[in-house]
């Protein structure tokens, strides 16, 4: 059984996500969520720290919740995220270069904004010539 992704759906857990963020510092609340291709939805918000530096980003704590949950490469499907941003917010290298190990490299990214911009890209168009250990 395959899941038919409906992106207004994962943006609106994404969106509901969003509201969960702990961002005292930067102010900037993200949300994201993933399906998987059986049709388990994951979300996650951006967790900020004092010590910026561990700052963890929404599309990874979706990502990092799914992993816990027994997800493994190959098990996605499709990821959403949002911000404030005044285009479709853009995912930073870290979280593009987690995509790329565990989502497969045709995966959908949908990117939004509050407003309602919506694009989607490819989590390879996302990350080209992504980091790999040998193999
Ligand atoms: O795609 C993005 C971009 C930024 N952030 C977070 C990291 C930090 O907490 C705040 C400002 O960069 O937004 C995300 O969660 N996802
Ligand atoms: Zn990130």
């Amino acid at each position: 059984m395959t899941t038919v992704v409906v992106p207004d759906v994962l943006l609106d857990l994404a969106r509901q996500a969003r509201e969960m963020a702990y961002a005292p510092y930067s102010r900037f609340l993200v949300g994201a969520a993933v399906i998987t291709r059986d049709g388990r939805q994951f979300t996650g918000c951006n967790v900020e720290n004092a010590s910026y530096g561990l700052c963890n980003c929404a599309e990874r704590t979706a990502l990092f919740s799914a992993v816990a949950a027994g997800c493994r490469p190959g098990d996605f499907a499709a990821l959403a995220v949002i911000g404030d941003t005044p285009e479709p917010i853009s995912p930073c290298g870290a979280c593009r270069q987690v995509m790329s190990e565990l989502c497969g490299e045709d995966m959908p990214v949908w990117m939004a904004n509050l407003a309602g911009a919506v694009q989607q890209a490819t989590v390879q168009a996302l990350l080209p010539g992504s980091f790999r250990l040998a193999g």
